[in-house]
């Protein structure tokens, strides 16, 4: 199944946000998208999960969703969203629960995401018995249990520390290469762009528009090998961004 944005633009009352965005995410592609603040990328996520209405432009599917799938978008948030009452295994039960399934297969579901996320033996933890990075394997654990078309992760590392993010970086790889799932991936670093994204598309300052899109070639589980390559990316993405950010920045504090 592919995603497909046609001429998104958005406003906010009579402050436009997102200008002209069209943009395909392909079965088992990984779209990161970048840009400085207040470009309008949590806003883009929202509207591709039916969230927020765009003030004009369509999101639309096209073709068959994954075998098995229960929903066809589903989001990854920087703040986990999960329910501090109910244990790991019961985090991820909840999304099932409203499918009519049988408890069987809710369970072998429940299993099978646990094992790949390696949080089987913490299946009866509660949430505040975690660490940062196993609340966010828990939420991932949870999106892919309803086998999505397309994941919507916004920002989902950025309040990890650095260690953790690289692991669950190469975690993330893991599972994209085990199954491959489609993800659309809001970011403000640059070094897990490039370390996730099929593609990168790169976002100006707000009004939000597309300044490019950069492909990279290199098989996700590949990229440790090639670090000049990849700095080279790294570094002409921010090149890329470098003014926008700071004309983005000049214009934050000049409202506050
Ligand atoms: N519900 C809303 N009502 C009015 N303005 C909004 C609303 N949501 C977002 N905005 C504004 O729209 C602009 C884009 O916000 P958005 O959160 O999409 O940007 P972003 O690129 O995700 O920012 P950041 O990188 O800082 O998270 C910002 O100026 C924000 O203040």
């Amino acid at each position: 199944m592919e995603l497909i944005l046609e001429k998104i633009n958005h406003s906010y009352g009579d402050m436009p946000v997102l200008t002209d965005i069209s943009l395909s995410v392909g079965s088992g592609e990984i779209v990161c998208v970048v840009g400085p603040s207040g470009c309008g990328k949590s806003t883009l996520l929202r509207i591709i999960g039916g969230l927020e209405r765009p003030t004009s432009g369509e999101v639309l599917m096209s073709g068959e969703p994954p075998a098995d799938s229960l929903n066809p978008l589903t989001y990854v948030f920087q703040d986990f969203a999960l329910l501090p009452w109910r244990t790991v295994e019961g985090n991820v039960r909840l999304v099932l629960e409203d499918h009519r399934i049988g408890r069987e297969r809710v369970g072998a579901v429940v299993d099978d995401v646990l094992a790949r996320t390696k949080l089987t033996e913490f299946a009866a933890a509660y949430p505040r018995q975690l660490s940062g990075g196993m609340k966010q394997r828990v939420a991932i654990a949870r999106a892919l249990s309803v086998n999505p078309a397309v994941m919507l992760m916004d920002e989902p590392l950025s309040a990890l520390d650095s260690q953790t993010r690289d692991l669950l970086m190469d975690d993330l790889i893991e599972l994209w290469t085990q199954v491959r799932f489609s993800a659309c991936y809001i970011t403000h670093n640059l070094a897990e762009a490039v370390r996730l994204g099929h593609r990168i598309v790169v976002m100006s300052r707000r009004p939000g528009r597309i300044r490019d899109i950069v492909e990279i070639d290199i098989p996700l589980s590949e990229r440790p090998g090639f670090p000049t390559e990849t700095a080279a990316i790294q570094r002409r993405l921010w090149e890329m961004m470098r003014d926008e950010a700071r004309a983005a920045d000049r214009e934050l504090s000049d409202v506050a």
